[in-house]
């Protein structure tokens, strides 16, 4: 017999929708770009042909509508892996558990999550301004911790890395995953990079930013940048990538992460034009998506 999901773990609203983010099942398109910014999700939506709904609650700000014949959907996340928890077990609910029985599926739906974020490069010659896929996200955050997901990982690569770093003693045991790359290829071209992106539990010590408190381990950055196995290189720094590549593998969906560089660590520079820049990666990863075989 299947399990019907009680009152505190499946969360619904008064008209149906799911706990945090407002939505019911129908509002969700199979293709879902996710940003950090809510206001970003409008600088998105209006390239749109058509918006079909806009709801909200606190952080998460969701548009669906229709670009190049394909329905999108795109979603605010709000900034960290604590949100990313949030969202993605919210939306493979809307797609995989029914909401009237409060039992999970039998035939599962595959949902394509693309991000489009900021980030800071780490590396001298990955400059501002510029697009990179994450082909790794490497989560310095503790959420896959708290999930079955030594199946998923990328062993070889975690291993080398945290015998590289030794950071044991500060509680920092770094997860690895990687991305979906039949997804991928759908952003390649000679205008983006392909880097393996650490994400971070925070902006300023946690990314060895130093602004008035002093960092528990020196050189945080520079020891980030010169790891190396086969090949991989740590090439830059944000707050959600290794959580959504963990929570879509695991729940069986497709995931890449998009970054915009505005900020680089190694030189100390910081985009001019950040706001053309995302608005130029927007527009990038839409027109992508109209010429690929996503529905
Ligand atoms: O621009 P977004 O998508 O929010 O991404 C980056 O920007 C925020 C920090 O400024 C973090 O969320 C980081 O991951
Ligand atoms: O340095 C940066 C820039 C954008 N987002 C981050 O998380 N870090």
């Amino acid at each position: 017999m299947k399990a019907s999901l009680s009152n505190s773990e499946l969360i619904l609203n008064a008209d149906g929708s799911i706990y945090h983010l407002n939505l019911l099942p129908e509002d969700l398109a199979n293709s879902i770009i996710t940003v950090g910014d809510p206001e970003r999700v409008s600088e998105v939506s209006k390239h749109f042909d058509s918006i079909e709904l806009k709801k909200g609650k606190r952080e998460f700000v969701t548009h669906t509508g229709t670009y190049a014949h394909k329905r999108i959907t795109v979603i605010s996340t709000g900034i960290g892996t604590d949100n990313i928890d949030i969202v993605f077990n919210e939306l493979d609910a809307l797609a995989n558990i029914d909401f009237v029985s409060r039992e999970i599926k039998f035939k599962k739906k595959q949902l394509s999550f693309i991000r489009i974020g900021t980030s800071g490069s780490i590396q001298p010659d990955i400059p501002v301004d510029s697009f990179l896929i994450s082909s790794s996200g490497i989560g310095f955050d503790n959420l896959l911790h708290f999930y079955e997901h030594g199946h998923i990982k990328n062993h070889e690569l975690e291993s080398a890395l945290t015998s590289y770093l030794g950071w044991a003693d500060h509680n920092i045991h770094p997860y690895f995953v990687d991305f979906d790359e039949s997804l991928a290829k759908i952003f390649e071209s000679n205008r983006i990079r392909y880097g393996v992106t650490v994400t971070n539990s925070g902006f300023y010590g946690p990314q060895g930013r130093t602004l008035r408190l002093a960092p528990s381990i020196q050189d945080f950055n520079d020891k980030l940048a010169g790891f190396s196995h086969k090949n991989t290189r740590i090439t830059n720094l944000e707050m959600e990538t290794a959580g959504i590549y963990g929570l879509a593998k695991l729940l069986g969906h497709r995931a890449v992460s998009l970054n915009a560089i505005l900020a680089n660590r190694a030189t100390g520079e910081f985009s001019k034009q950040g706001h053309k820049t995302v608005e130029e990666l927007i527009k990038y990863t839409l027109s992508a998506i109209a010429n690929s075989d996503l529905t």
